[in-house]
């Protein structure tokens, strides 16, 4: 089984201004709601790869109840504890560049927090669960660990898409994968990275310290790949940018699928990559169709061993 966590959902509320001004004034022009959150997005691009996944994390307010309908719409199984704070609504505008603003996300009162720790306690041996995103403010810092320490006394994986202190302290916890894009990497080793060399060193000593595989998402300039059996680097692919939004988690459950799948690592990047870049280039996330269209064109070479 398949659980994916997202301790702080939201609203993604995606908007087009033409020319936005500070300060100013400004009128949309296109808008839409979807429901986000990153473990959220990771079982919906699951579901178009023809994998069940079950949603796990917090949900309150009408903010939860519209992500709610639309999971039971697109039939996505999930266990979410209904709690008493709102869900936040995060902003995506789309101008001349891409701008977000992530809310907080709500209080999580210590009952609540009993209750998700029983669905997490529900987990099996070999069961996977892909953790996402940040942690709403009134959790500890440590609760991915807390986490995680349940899913290795069951004796199943995970998967961790975070930032910062959290990642380096789950990394001794070998995870299946760790996804930092470039400033995250950077946030974390503290220090700037231009360079491919300075890519695969950082990524390398991710993987030292104990990610089984790891990607770096570099946006447009594509990524790399960096596990045991070498280092690889998607060639960017050429397409107009809609809405890069979720372009990233589409990557992780491209790969964990394939990953599962057929075992090959090589294979997984290869799927990963086709999700990634078809979500970037759709105003939501990518569907199947959208998927197996890019998949041809993906590219992959070696560039270390
Ligand atoms: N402008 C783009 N053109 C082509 N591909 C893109 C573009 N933006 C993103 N991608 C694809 O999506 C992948 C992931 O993007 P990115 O590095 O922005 O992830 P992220 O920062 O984790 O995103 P998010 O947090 O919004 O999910 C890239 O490696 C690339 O394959
Ligand atoms: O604030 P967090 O939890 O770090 O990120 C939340 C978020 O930006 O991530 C997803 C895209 O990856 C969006 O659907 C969502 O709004």
């Amino acid at each position: 089984m398949i659980y994916t966590v997202t301790l702080n959902p939201s609203i993604d509320y995606v908007f087009k201004v033409e020319r936005f001004e500070e300060g100013c004034l400004n009128h949309i022009f296109d808008e839409e709601a979807l429901p986000g959150g990153k473990g959220l997005n990771v079982s919906r691009i699951m579901k178009e790869l023809g994998t069940t996944s079950t949603n796990l994390g917090f949900l309150g307010g009408f903010t939860g109840s519209f992500i709610e309908d639309k999971l039971e719409e697109y039939q996505i199984a999930h266990d979410f504890v209904r709690i008493a704070h709102s869900t936040r609504i995060n902003l995506k505008m789309k101008s001349a560049t891409e701008t977000e603003l992530n809310g907080m996300g709500p209080t999580i009162t210590s009952q609540e927090r009993q209750q998700f720790m029983e669905n997490i306690n529900k987990i099996e041996a070999g069961d996977v669960v892909i953790l996402s995103g940040s942690i709403p403010h009134s959790l500890s810092e440590n609760f991915y660990e807390d986490i995680v320490s349940i899913v290795e006394a069951k004796g199943a994986s995970f998967v961790v898409d975070t930032s910062g202190e959290k990642l380096w302290k789950l990394l001794a916890k070998k995870p299946l994968l760790v996804k930092p894009n470039r400033d995250e990497l950077a946030l974390l080793f503290n220090r700037k990275i231009n360079s491919l060399t300075e890519i695969i060193e950082c990524g390398q000593a991710l993987l030292t310290k104990g990610a089984q595989h790891v990607i770096v998402s570099l946006g447009g300039e594509g990524s790399v790949y960096i596990g045991q059996t070498g280092i690889y680097k998607a060639r960017p692919i050429k397409g107009q940018l809609v809405n890069s939004v979720g372009a990233g988690d589409s990557m992780v459950a491209g790969f964990i699928d394939t990953l599962i799948k057929t075992q090959n690592p090589l294979d997984a990047y290869r799927v990963a990559v086709a999700c990634g870049t078809s979500t970037a280039f759709t105003q939501d996330l990518a569907n199947l169709s959208q998927i197996n269209e890019v998949l041809p064109s993906v590219s992959i070479k070696q560039v270390k061993e």
